[in-house]
């Protein structure tokens, strides 16, 4: 099971909402995904204009956590602004905090993420910071009463995986609350990968809404974090830098 604050769920994989190529397969990948937590950018809710249509309307919500992200927000004010409505709108109590720091990248800031974590915190969210992979940062913001710590496997949409699988591991060692591997994921295999690392979940939306067969990949996505979590959980055998027969050696009828 995901603990994330006081809540339990059984999927392990927290899809975004964005960039399906309609409301129709979007409702379908989310539905065999098995995913229990959706993400959404609070500006594309439409709160303001009736006249939009909300996504949010088209999926059976007593089913799924809503956990709204900052996206669009480039200071700690921002993104605690945009957090206050959604809290306002009454779908949420957590929030991703999503600060991007650079236009390219779309990597967050640190600073800001940092203070507007702490600003959310002390305004009672359950708060999620999408981070870079940078362990230090992510030892400051558990420090600072974070309920989990997501960082990227690379840049957001750019389906590259897991670039630093070294300091994703030290996050993971150091960390007593979960982390989510958040954005990057390009394939199947990133998602195991990053849970044969140790993460506690894996966010992803792009590879999922940008692929070929959207619903087909939900599915190839959820058995790959399935797989991942349990060879994980099973323990892989150490790798070696020289063979060594798999059969026994003894006993052998020739010489
Ligand atoms: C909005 C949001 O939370 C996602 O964009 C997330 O960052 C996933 O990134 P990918 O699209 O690379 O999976």
């Amino acid at each position: 099971m995901l603990k994330i604050a006081d809540q339990t769920f059984n999927s392990r994989l927290l899809l975004g909402t964005g960039k399906y190529p309609s409301f129709e397969i979007q409702k379908e990948a989310v539905a065999v995904s098995g995913t229990e937590i959706l993400t959404f950018a609070v500006r594309r809710m439409n709160i303001f204009e009736d006249s939009q249509p909300n996504f949010l309307e088209q999926l059976d919500l007593s089913k799924y956590k809503l956990l709204p992200n900052t996206a669009g927000a480039k200071t700690a004010e921002e993104a605690v602004r945009i957090a206050r409505l959604a809290k306002a709108s009454g779908l949420c109590d957590m929030i991703k905090v999503e600060v991007i720091g650079c236009n390219k990248s779309l990597l967050p800031d640190p600073v800001e993420t940092l203070k507007a974590s702490e600003m959310l915190l002390a305004e009672g969210f359950i708060v999620l910071p999408y981070t870079s992979d940078d362990v230090v940062l992510a030892k400051r913001l558990e420090e600072l009463g974070v309920h989990a710590i997501m960082p990227g496997a690379s840049p957001i949409g750019s389906g590259k995986g897991i670039l630093n699988p070294m300091n994703l591991k030290f996050i993971i060692e150091q960390s007593s609350v979960p982390v989510i591997i958040d954005a990057g994921i390009g394939s199947p295999k990133d998602a195991a990968f990053a849970m044969e690392l140790g993460a506690d979940g894996v966010l992803l939306n792009t590879a999922v809404s940008g692929a070929k067969d959207p619903v087909k990949m939900a599915v190839a996505m959820k058995m790959a974090i399935e797989a991942g979590r349990l060879g994980y959980e099973a323990g892989r055998i150490d790798e070696k830098n020289y063979a060594v027969a798999s059969s026994p050696l003894t006993g052998m009828v020739t010489s």
